[in-house]
């Protein structure tokens, strides 16, 4: 079986903040797109980038040197340029994951690529469990039932023909390429997420991700791989 990763990294990490997009900041020694594409190495990574940072993406990759591909303003749209770049020569199975998202255990890419053997799609999730509020003007307003949600990881991965037909045919946004399955009718297994799987979003994921690799990877905080 042929499996693929599309790894999207065409963001501009806005809410990160730092000068430059948080895919080429260090953590722990190593930039963190190339954390991410050193855990994906396995199933051949194409990267999905924006066009002004073809420079900064050669610099984070080194020697992996993955096929790059320009993205596009929407993270639906990178998606999609990745999946037409591969579309020449399809892969059987494709794993969609955002750079971002650098420390995402072993067991957890194994989990989604095993249930791929039984179905079409599967992905990562944690089932919520703090309690849930609405609010407004800092004071709650009411009670959420928090039974059957979920938080949304990646990668999330698609029998590929099913995900290209399923993205040409979208028409908008989605937050990820689970509701552009869904909305193709195809059904999404759930896999066990982890918490280390988190996306850096905010300035203080930095130090967490650094937390995460080092622990991970056998090494004390603080020292340079
Ligand atoms: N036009 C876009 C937007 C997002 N992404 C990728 O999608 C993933 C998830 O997006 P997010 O964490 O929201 O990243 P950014 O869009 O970079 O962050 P921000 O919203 O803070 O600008 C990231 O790996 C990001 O690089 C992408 O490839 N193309
Ligand atoms: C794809 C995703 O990582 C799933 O959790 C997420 O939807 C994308 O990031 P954003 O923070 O919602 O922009």
């Amino acid at each position: 079986m042929k499996i693929a990763s599309i790894i999207v990294a065409a963001g501009r990490g806005t809410r990160a903040g730092g000068g430059m997009p948080k895919q080429w900041r260090e953590v722990a020694g190593k930039p963190v797109a190339r954390w991410t594409l050193d855990s994906f190495a396995p199933y051949g990574p194409v990267l999905v980038i924006h066009p002004h940072d073809e420079d900064a993406a050669r610099a984070a990759c080194g020697n992996l040197a993955p096929p790059l591909v320009h993205g596009a303003p929407t993270r639906c749209g990178s998606v999609r340029a990745g999946l037409e770049a591969l579309a020449g020569d399809p892969p059987d199975i494709v794993l969609i994951h955002d750079v971002a998202r650098c420390c995402t255990p072993r067991h957890v890419i194994d989990a989604v690529v095993a249930a791929l053997l039984t179905h079409d799609a599967a992905a990562p999730a944690l089932p919520v469990t703090d309690a849930l509020w609405t609010g407004a003007s800092g004071m709650v307003t009411g009670v959420q039932d928090r039974s059957g949600l979920y938080r949304a990881q990646t990668p999330q991965g698609f029998r590929f023909d099913a995900i290209l037909a399923a993205h040409r045919a979208f028409d908008g946004d989605a937050a990820d390429d689970v509701a552009v399955a869904r909305a193709a009718g195809l059904d999404v297994a759930i896999v066990p997420g982890h918490e280390d799987n988190f996306k850096i979003t905010g300035p203080d994921d930095f130090a967490r991700a650094s937390m995460s690799r080092e622990r991970q990877d056998g090494h004390p905080a603080g020292q340079r791989l």
